[in-house]
């Protein structure tokens, strides 16, 4: 593939509906946006405006949709193919449901490299756990000997271990204690710089997208109403009056959060 595409990530005109021809409700509305190489861009919206279905369709979980994606610019076809997700990894919220429980670490993060066909599987599982954070005796563990941090470095080394070009993140932190998010959060930004890869962020939380990512699109009722830079959410610089009440009732929130902590 060629290097000299504008965009690594196109989404053009996604809309995507659920249920039946008379009760149908069209919840992601008409979205573009696009998302350069190296560059992290959230989605950032309240519960239900369409965020997790925008990253589910473009991580081929839902091929019911209207619209286009494109991986520098070439249109992905509905049904992903294995190309596709040795470029393309998901993290998700939940890293209690995302691991299998009967499975050690090694074999979790083993099953990628094989279905993948890389060598040297010893070698690259002890090199991802380590880039994660997660020393050697973590290698035999079940997911119920970990803590919820512990796990999602696990999902993190999952994704990451077949060299990905893009880590699509749903709420990769919203399950985890405040401390601990921020390890996470450091962490993602950490392996972004040091791998070079492309992030789509997902999340109802600003503090988090202004922290990992360098624009974001503001999401209301299935549409990006505005799109805004990390400097702008951080000085609640906003155009539209929904986004404006939207980043007030965050700061609010995180005043709230802070003075309980304190
Ligand atoms: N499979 C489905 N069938 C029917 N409705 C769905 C389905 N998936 C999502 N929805 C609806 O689509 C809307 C958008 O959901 P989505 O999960 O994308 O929102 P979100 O912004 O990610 O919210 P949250 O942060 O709570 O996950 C919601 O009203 C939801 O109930």
């Amino acid at each position: 593939m060629s290097d000299v595409s504008r965009f690594l990530i196109e989404a053009v005109g996604l809309s995507v509906s659920f249920g039946s021809q008379t009760a149908r409700t069209r919840v992601v509305d008409d979205v573009s946006f696009h998302i350069r190489k190296g560059e992290a861009y959230g989605l950032i919206g309240e519960s239900g405006c369409g965020k997790s279905t925008i990253l589910r369709a473009l991580s081929g979980l839902n091929g019911e949709y209207d619209g286009a994606f494109l991986l520098r610019d070439r249109e992905l076809p509905k049904k992903r193919d294995k190309d596709f997700f040795r470029r393309v990894q998901m993290v998700f919220q939940d890293p209690y449901g995302s691991l299998h429980p009967r499975k050690i670490v090694e074999r979790v993060l083993a099953e990628p490299l094989a279905i993948h066909g890389f060598d040297r599987h010893s070698e690259r599982i002890a090199e991802t756990l380590d880039a994660v954070g997660l020393g050697p005796s973590f290698r035999y563990r079940y997911p119920h000997e970990l803590s919820g941090g512990q796990r999602q470095r696990v999902a993190i080394a999952r994704a990451l271990i077949i060299e990905p070009e893009i880590l699509l993140l749903d709420e990769p932190t919203s399950a985890l204690d405040v401390s601990v998010q921020a390890e996470i959060l450091n962490l993602l930004k950490r392996l972004r710089l040091e791998r070079d890869l492309t992030y789509l962020m997902v999340s109802h939380d600003l503090a988090v997208v202004a922290h990992i990512c360098e624009r974001a699109g503001v999401m209301h009722q299935g549409q990006i109403i505005e799109e805004l830079s990390a400097q702008q959410i951080r000085q609640s610089q906003a155009r539209e009056d929904y986004t404006r009440k939207f980043l007030q009732a965050s700061i609010e929130a995180v005043a709230r959060r802070t003075e309980v902590e304190a």
